[in-house]
């Protein structure tokens, strides 16, 4: 687990983010497009020739490895790669978390790109999400990162592509390990829940500058 300072301004993210978001939304478009259409080869040929053109042109000037995980001297953090969050990651639904006391609750749109079985979620999408969710509870709870040690998903029954709502609620801590709860629901109620050990790490790269964002926050 990796964190960078980057010392930018709330205004310098807006600005990157109203350029990425609508771009990544789009490719989020393309990608749902890509499984669906029905038009015949030639268009999908032409199709494949167009998105390889904008690649190259995208790679000219690109980070190595992933995007990372950069934070602001406030502590605002902007992990755009994230798989389940991303604000960059196209694959990302993306998971808008929202934090209360000790409770962690976000909603979704899953469509064709997270299917498993026909017309039904694919489970590790799911667990994919109650990960996230999972370390963003403890994380915020207790306001130091922490890493999923083990999660633990009973599947109860299938979840239905389209809206899903995910809740998560720290249980308990003991010294370094903070116990999550996990639900999932579709449209007709709960279809998955886990329970999470979160572990904060002893030591991480970026930690000092955690720490001292942390102890600046007022
Ligand atoms: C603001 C930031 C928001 C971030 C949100 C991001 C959410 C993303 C969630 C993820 O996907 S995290 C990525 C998936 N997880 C990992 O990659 C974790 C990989 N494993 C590790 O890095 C280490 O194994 C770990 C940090 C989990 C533990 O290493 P430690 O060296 O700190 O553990 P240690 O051996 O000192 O054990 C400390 C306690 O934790 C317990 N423990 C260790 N590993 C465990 C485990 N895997 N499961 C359950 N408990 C575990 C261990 O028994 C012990 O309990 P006791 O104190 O009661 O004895």
């Amino acid at each position: 687990m990796e964190f960078r300072l980057e010392d930018i301004d709330p205004d310098e993210i807006e600005r990157r983010l109203a350029v990425v978001e609508p771009l990544t939304d789009s490719v989020r478009g393309l990608i749902d497009a890509v499984i669906r259409s029905e038009v015949d080869d030639a268009v999908l040929d032409r199709a494949r020739a167009r998105i390889d053109e904008i690649t190259a042109e995208l790679r000219v000037h690109q980070k190595p490895g992933g995007y990372g995980t950069p934070f602001t001297r406030d502590l605002r953090g902007m992990p755009w790669g994230n798989a389940a969050t991303g604000l960059r990651n196209p694959i990302a639904p993306p998971l808008r978390p929202e934090h209360g006391a000790g409770v962690s609750t976000g909603s979704v749109h899953l469509g064709a790109a997270y299917e498993g079985p026909g017309g039904l979620v694919h489970g590790g999408v799911l667990a994919l999400l109650m990960d996230q969710l999972v370390g963003e509870c403890a994380s915020t709870i207790v306001n130091m990162p922490h890493f999923t040690g083990t999660l633990t998903v009973r599947y109860l029954r299938p979840t239905k592509l389209g809206r899903v709502d995910l809740r998560a609620e720290v249980t308990g801590t003991q010294d370094r390990k903070t116990f999550v709860h996990v639900e999932v629901r579709d449209r007709e109620g709960v279809t998955a829940d886990g329970e999470a050990i979160m572990i904060r790490p002893k030591d991480f790269p970026g930690r000092d500058e955690v720490l001292a964002a942390i102890a600046r926050t007022p």
